[in-house]
């Protein structure tokens, strides 16, 4: 999500539109806004998560500085964001919201750590997206609060030393792998979340269905959580999908039938995959045996980005187990063509959990 859809969502609820109008009206980002969990108490899962942050928070509390900046690396849909406002609504201190691709150029950060006030907590989604020069400026802003905005060009060119008032940098990546040493280092907290346990799941489920009051009737909610990918975002998509469900033909109230009906419907299986899961798997065990196969071949077989197939469709796969990485590509599991209702090659032999495959 970038800059301004959050501002949009975020002041749309603000201002004090009703869940169900924004319902009513379709307006999925304001939806999911006014489902994000507003403090730490409220977020459900990511125990361990939770206690460091709000350890970290008391302390700067404590002392009366600002916390250190916090590094947030997992899947989309996990809770970055939820976690980047809840860290400044504990501090009471205003968010400010911008993303990785919209800092092409040093001049774009400068601007925005100038306009910084002291405590201020700034979330930089997709981090590692942000562009090289920018990235230096960075380092040194995290560090010394300062940055040296040059002006000019070549030999003219000169530095002017710019103070920052003390802020929190809140970082969130998809790929932590891909941040440059010297910035991970700066972080002095970095949290990477984990997909989510279908019970935790299954709470953000009934929690998100009182909010939008939907009635839950017997096992709706644990059918929705265990088909979610482990992720709160597509619970509270599917949430939505099977209470239309529900509504449109059944008598409204969601049950695991009616769930499990809706969910066939939407094209997702009994372990959560959806369209492009099923399609990465099928491509690399019916047009590639089975890999390995390169991420980028992959991509193209099933006409997507290549950074969506990593970083949406693979996790949840290697998750499972369907799917490993190996230095020579992708590679299917048994489990894998067992998933898809098909023989696995010998090669992977009875007791093989991956295809060997010959190195000559
Ligand atoms: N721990 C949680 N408890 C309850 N709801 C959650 C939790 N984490 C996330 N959510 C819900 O999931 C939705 C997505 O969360 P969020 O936008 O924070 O994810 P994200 O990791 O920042 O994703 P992206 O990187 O794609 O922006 C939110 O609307 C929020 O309602």
């Amino acid at each position: 999500m970038d800059e301004s859809q959050l501002d949009a969502a975020e002041s749309a609820y603000v201002a004090g539109r009703s869940l169900t109008t924004a319902e009513a009206e379709g307006d999925e980002r304001v939806v999911e806004a006014a489902l994000r969990p507003r403090t730490l108490a409220e977020v459900i899962g990511q125990e361990r998560v939770r206690e460091q942050l709000a350890l970290l928070l008391e302390a700067a509390r404590r002392r009366e500085r600002v916390p250190d900046h916090v590094l947030l690396s997992g899947p989309p849909g996990l809770g970055k964001t939820t976690l980047a406002m809840i860290i400044a609504a504990e501090m009471s201190s205003p968010l400010r919201l911008t993303s990785g691709p919209a800092i092409t150029h040093a001049g774009d950060l400068a601007a925005i750590l100038s306009g910084l006030n002291e405590g201020d907590v700034l979330f930089v989604d997709e981090i590692h997206r942000m562009s090289r020069p920018a990235e230096e400026m960075l380092y040194m802003a995290m560090e010394d609060f300062r940055v040296d905005v040059i002006i000019g060009k070549g030999p003219g060119a000169t530095a002017i030393p710019l103070e920052i008032p003390p802020f929190t940098l809140v970082g969130a990546t998809t790929r932590a792998g891909l941040l440059p040493g010297p910035l991970r280092d700066r972080f002095g907290f970095t949290a990477h979340l984990e997909f989510y346990e279908p019970a935790d799941l299954e709470q953000i489920v009934r929690r998100s269905s009182d909010l939008l009051e939907v009635e839950l009737g017997s096992d709706g909610a644990g059918e929705i959580s265990r088909r979610s990918r482990g992720t709160p975002r597509i619970a509270n998509r599917l949430l939505r999908r099977v209470r239309d469900y529900a509504q449109v033909r059944a008598d409204g109230v969601v049950t695991r039938d009616i769930a499990r009906r809706a969910l066939d419907l939407f094209e997702v299986d009994e372990s959560g995959l959806d369209r492009l899961d099923r399609g990465v798997l099928d491509v690399l065990c019916r047009r590639f045996g089975g890999g390995p196969v390169g991420v980028s071949t992959l991509a193209v077989a099933v006409g997507e980005e290549r950074e969506t197939v990593e970083e949406v469709a693979e996790p949840f796969l290697v998750r499972l187990g369907l799917l490993a990485r190996t230095p020579r590509g992708r590679v299917a599991t048994r489990a894998a063509w067992e998933h898809l209702g098909l023989a696995a090659p010998a090669a992977y032999g009875p007791d093989t959990l991956l295809f060997e495959p010959d190195h000559d």
